[in-house]
C-alpha cells in the first residue's frame, strides 16, 4: 500500500499521473478502501476541457472522478458495519451533518459539502481513498464492483426521480438520453410509470434508449418549442401532455419544450445543468399550475434504492458500459467520452490488473465534430 498513483487535472488540457501519498484514516468512523472502478461523468470532462464549473473553478492540481466503487481495506476502531475485503459502492460527497440543511434531511443542499473533483476537492481516480464508514455502501453479492461505479449516476437519478413524485401510471417524458436521462427513464418505470419517452437530438441516442427503458423515443426538432411540443405529444400519443417531464439534458431548447410538453397540474423536475440562465416559459407555467422542483446530486436513502433497483434486477446498469480500461489509459478514456460516442467508460483503478476492453485510439474527426457542436460533456 505504498503506491497511491493518481490522475490529476493541472489546468485545462493538462492532465498527468502523479504518485500522492497513501491517505490516513482521519477519524474512528473513516474506512481506508482500493479504488477498483470508476466511471467518467460529464462533469469530470468539462473540467479537463475547461477547468471549471459556473463558479467552481480549478485553481490547483485536483485529481478527477467521483463515479467508484472499491474494496475496503481498512477500517476504524469504531467501524462495526464494514469490514476489510467488503466491496463497496462510495458516496464522494460529505456533508458538515450540522448545519439545518443537513438536519432537515437534505445533505445534499448542505454549504459545506466536500465533494470528490469538484474544487478544491480531489476525486476519486487514484489507489485509495478514505471515507467515513457511512458513505460506503456494501455491494450485495449480485452486484459487481463495475455495476458498483454506476451507482452515483443512478442515485442521481432516482433523486431527479423521487422529485417528480411518480405515480403507478403515469406518463413520463425524459429530455436528453445521456446517462442520466437513460437512467431516469429506468427508473420512472421501476417507480409505475406505463410511458416513458425519451427525448434526445442523437439517433443513436434514442435507439439505445428505446432498448434500455423507453416505450417511446422522439428526436427533438428545430421549430418552436410550442410545435416540438405538439409533434411530440403527438408521436407519444400523450393526449393533453405528460403527467411529468424530467430535463437530463440542460438544453435551452428542451427546458422550453418541456413546459409545453407537461399536462395541466403536471410536474416539472429540472435535472440538467447547462447554462445558468436562459429564456424560460414562464407563463405556461403559471397557466397550467405546473409544479417545478430542482434536483441536486443525492441525498439520504438515494444509494440505497439505486443498489436495490440494480440487485433486483429492476435497472440494468450493465447495459451502459461501453468498456473498460486501464488507468494509465485514462486520458484516452476522457478523450472517447469528448468523442461523444459512447455512453460510460470505466476506468480501472491504478491497482488493478485489467486489460482494456476499449479501442481506445481517438478519431480526431469525431473530437473536432463535437468540439465544433460544442459538445462538451455537461454543464
Ligand atoms: N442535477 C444533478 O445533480 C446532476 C448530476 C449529474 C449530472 N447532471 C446533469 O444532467 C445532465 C445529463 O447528464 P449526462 O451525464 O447524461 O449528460 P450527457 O451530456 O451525456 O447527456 C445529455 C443528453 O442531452 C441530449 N440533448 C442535447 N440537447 C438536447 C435537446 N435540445 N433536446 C433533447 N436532448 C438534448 C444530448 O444529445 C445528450 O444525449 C447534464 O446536464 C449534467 O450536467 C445533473
Ligand atoms: O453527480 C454529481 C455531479 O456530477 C456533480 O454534482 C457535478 O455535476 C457538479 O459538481
Amino acid at each position: 500500500m505504498s503506491s497511491n498513483l493518481s490522475f490529476v487535472l493541472n489546468k485545462p488540457n493538462d492532465v498527468s499521473f502523479e504518485e500522492r501519498p497513501v491517505p490516513k484514516i482521519q477519524s474512528p468512523h473513516d474506512v481506508l478502501v482500493a479504488v477498483n472502478y470508476t466511471g467518467i461523468c460529464g462533469s469530470d470532462v468539462h473540467y479537463w476541457l475547461h477547468g471549471a464549473i459556473g463558479h467552481f473553478v480549478v485553481k490547483d492540481p485536483m485529481v478527477l472522478g467521483h463515479e467508484s466503487a472499491g474494496t475496503v481495506v481498512e477500517v476504524g476502531p469504531e467501524v462495526k458495519t464494514l469490514k476489510k475485503g467488503d466491496r463497496i459502492a462510495l458516496e464522494p460527497g460529505y456533508p458538515c451533518r450540522r448545519c439545518g440543511d443537513c438536519l432537515a434531511g437534505k445533505y445534499n443542499l448542505c454549504h459545506e459539502m466536500v465533494f470528490a473533483a469538484t474544487p478544491p476537492y480531489d476525486g476519486t481516480l487514484t489507489g485509495f481513498w478514505v471515507a467515513p464508514h457511512d458513505f460506503c455502501y456494501k455491494l450485495p453479492d449480485n452486484v459487481s464492483l463495475q455495476e458498483g461505479a454506476l451507482i452515483e449516476p443512478l442515485a442521481v437519478a432516482v433523486h431527479i426521480t423521487k422529485q417528480a413524485r411518480i405515480q403507478p401510471g403515469n406518463s413520463v417524458v425524459v429530455m436528453g438520453a445521456g446517462p442520466v436521462g437513460l437512467l431516469c427513464a429506468a427508473v420512472a418505470k421501476a417507480f409505475g410509470a406505463t410511458k416513458v419517452v425519451s427525448v434526445d437530438i442523437v439517433q443513436n441516442k434514442l435507439d439505445f434508449a428505446k432498448g434500455f427503458a423507453a416505450t417511446h423515443t422522439y428526436m427533438s426538432q428545430r421549430v418552436s418549442p410550442e410545435e416540438n411540443a405538439k409533434a411530440l405529444i403527438a408521436s407519444a400519443d400523450l393526449g393533453a401532455g405528460a403527467d411529468v417531464v424530467i430535463d437530463a439534458s440542460g438544453a435551452e431548447p428542451s427546458i422550453q419544450t418541456s413546459l409545453h410538453v407537461v399536462r395541466m397540474g403536471g410536474t416539472y423536475v429540472q435535472g440538467g445543468m447547462g447554462k445558468s440562465d436562459i429564456n424560460f416559459p414562464i407563463m405556461a407555467l403559471c397557466l397550467k399550475e405546473v409544479t417545478a422542483r430542482g434536483s441536486f446530486r443525492y441525498g439520504p436513502g438515494d444509494y440505497k434504492l439505486a443498489i436495490e433497483l440494480v440487485a433486483s434486477g429492476k435497472v440494468d446498469v450493465k447495459q451502459l458500459v461501453n468498456g473498460v480500461v486501464a488507468f494509465k489509459d485514462a486520458e484516452e478514456a476522457f478523450k472517447k467520452v469528448k468523442e461523444g460516442e459512447v455512453i460510460k467508460i470505466l476506468i480501472a483503478g491504478p491497482n488493478e490488473k485489467v486489460e482494456s476492453t476499449l479501442d481506445t485510439s481517438v478519431d480526431v474527426a469525431k473530437l473536432e465534430a463535437a468540439k465544433a457542436a460544442g459538445n462538451t460533456g455537461c454543464c
